[in-house]
This record gives structure tokens, sequence and C-alpha cells, in this order.
């Protein structure tokens, strides 16, 4: 079974949970835009049923037109306790991402693969790394997660991310046929200072947030701090989100978006929770249109200013 929803939620943008869609896509594709896809799955402790799911996803948003597919935090693997995630973890040069680079060669796709367990130096701590491939199959950049999950959930568990996850230092945007991308991982979401230097110095127009948000969380949270970093950067957002349950005791909110510079909605699954891919029409022309209009990357103060000011 698939299905196609498009609504007044879903301007631009089709879900379907698998298969290729009813509607004839490409009918609908606006002129000057660029399609993207965003993918939502329950990755497991099992790296090779993960690329079984993500190999089919990546055909699905092939056929369905789509230059760039967003994966979700942690796509290659959910561990049930923390120390699993640091022994899988391999170099990015490793057989786990060049296979997902050999799928992106093979359908001819960007990928966008967030939240990859990737080794260091240090053996007992992994980098949660967001790595962009191109439709050769190369990796072409990466950036690691630079804020890290430790939390006391509130009615939820304790999250200690740091205790087997390094810091990244840097910020990564990269340019791609979408436009140029701004990079970033999960929590990363909640610190809206990391997103003004990704459009203000890095010139980012398409901000990627792969996710594994907790339920709790994300009921509280998610779409409202997407839709903002959304309307404040005047970019488009795509995030890629974790659904479901991964195993007895981890769960993860879903809900996979795709939103627009202005704060709209254009690309949502129909269930929250479900696998599948949604793919949206990124139209920069778009972009330069709300910035335009709305000019405040000339009217934002320089830090200086708030200084002078409350003197
Ligand atoms: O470790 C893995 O397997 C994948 N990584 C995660 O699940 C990470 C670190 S524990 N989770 C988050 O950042 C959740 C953020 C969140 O839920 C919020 O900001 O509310």
């Amino acid at each position: 079974m698939f299905c196609v929803s498009v609504g007044v939620n879903f301007i631009g943008g089709f879900a379907f949970a698998s298969g290729i869609p009813k509607s004839s896509v490409s009918a609908t594709m606006a002129s000057n835009s660029v399609r993207v896809a965003a993918a939502q799955m329950t990755s497991i402790s099992d790296l090779a049923a993960n690329l079984a799911t993500c190999s089919r996803l990546i055909k699905e948003a092939a056929s369905a037109g789509a230059k760039l597919l967003c994966f979700p935090e942690a796509f290659s693997y959910v561990g049930t306790k923390d120390g699993d995630s640091v022994r899988v973890a391999e170099p990015l040069d490793g057989p786990i991402m060049s296979h997902y680079c050999s799928l992106a060669r093979e359908s001819s796709i960007w990928l966008s693969l967030g939240g990859f367990q990737e080794k260091g130096s240090d053996p007992q701590r992994l980098s949660n790394t967001h790595v962009i491939v191109d439709d050769t199959g190369k990796i072409i950049s990466s950036y690691s997660k630079i804020h890290l999950f430790d939390v006391d959930v509130p009615g939820g568990r304790v999250y200690k991310e740091s205790s087997f996850t390094e810091s990244g230092k840097d910020i990564v945007a990269v340019d791609s046929p979408v436009g140029r991308l701004g990079l970033s991982v999960c929590y990363d979401l909640r610190f809206p200072e990391m997103y003004q230097l990704l459009r203000f110095q890095h010139e980012a127009q398409v901000l990627l947030v792969p996710a594994a948000f907790t339920t709790v969380t994300g009921e509280a949270h998610w779409e409202i701090l997407l839709r903002a970093r959304a309307i404040e950067t005047q970019c488009y957002v795509i995030a890629a989100a974790q659904a479901g349950k991964h195993n007895d005791k981890r769960e993860s909110y879903g809900d996979t978006l795709i939103i627009d510079p202005w704060g709209t909605i254009v690309g949502r699954l129909p269930d929250r929770l479900s696998t599948g891919i949604v793919v949206a029409d990124i139209d920069l022309s778009f972009v330069d249109s709300v910035r335009e209009k709305m000019p405040i990357a000339k009217q934002r103060k320089p830090i200086g200013f708030w200084k002078a000011a409350s003197l």
C-alpha cells in the first residue's frame, strides 16, 4: 500500500509511504525548481537491515526525480545501549560509508547522511557526523555534531551523548544542485546562533536537520523550532527524522518535514511514524524574493550595536 498526500499543508509536497506516487509528480513541478526528498525510518541495531531500507528509499527518491535525498540521524545504526554505536563506528572511508556512496552513484542522486557513527582517534568515542555524498558517490563534505545531547528529559530518560561522542568544532556549508546546504544534526536545532552563522556568514539557502528527537521533546518542540529556524534564516529546512520504536528502550518522535523560507510546511508524510519518503520542490528564486522583500540581512544589528545601546 502507498498513499500520496497533497493538501493545503503540502503545497508542492508529496509523501508516499512506499512505492511510486500515484500522481504524475513531474507534471506539477515548477519550472525553476529542484526536487528534494527526505526519508523517515526506524533504524535498528542491524547495519544490513538499515542499509536495505535506505537502498529502497534511495530508488524511490530517484524515480520521483529528486536530486537530493536526506536521511535522519543514526540512519545506519541505532544501538540498544551507548557502547554499541562506538563498537560499530567506522572511518568515512570504511566499508559502511562506501556502501552508501555506491548507492548514491547507482541512482545518480546526492545524499545527506546525517548522524553517521564516525570512528575517530579516541577508541572510546565517536563523532556524530553528517556526510554529504554527491551523485557520483564521492564524499564532498562532512560536519560533526557540535551540540551534544546531555539532557534529563522531563518525564523521560537521562541522555549523556558526550559520554561516547566527541564534539565537532567547525560549522559547514556546501554547494549542491539544490542550493547551498547548511549542515547540522538534531540537538543543534536548539542553538539558533549556529543557523544565524550558516545563513549570514556561510550563505546557506537550505538547512539540513537530520534528527532522532525523543517523543516527549518532539511533541513539545519539533515543528515549532524547525519553522522558527526557516523563518528567521529565510532558508528552506529539510528535517529527516527517525520515527517509532528502535528497541525496548528507545523511541523517536518522527514527523519528517520540509519547510519553505516563509515557514510553510511544504512536505510532510501522512503518518508521523511510517517509513517512507516525502518530496518537495525547492525554488531558490523564492528564497531570493523572501529575502528581498524582508531584508533582515541588512537590518540586523551587529553585536557591537547592542553593547553600545545598553551602556
Ligand atoms: O545516539 C544515537 O543513536 C543517535 N543520536 C541521538 O539520538 C541524539 C543523541 S542521544 N539525540 C538527540 O540529539 C535528541 C535531541 C532531542 O530530542 C531534543 O533536542 O529534544
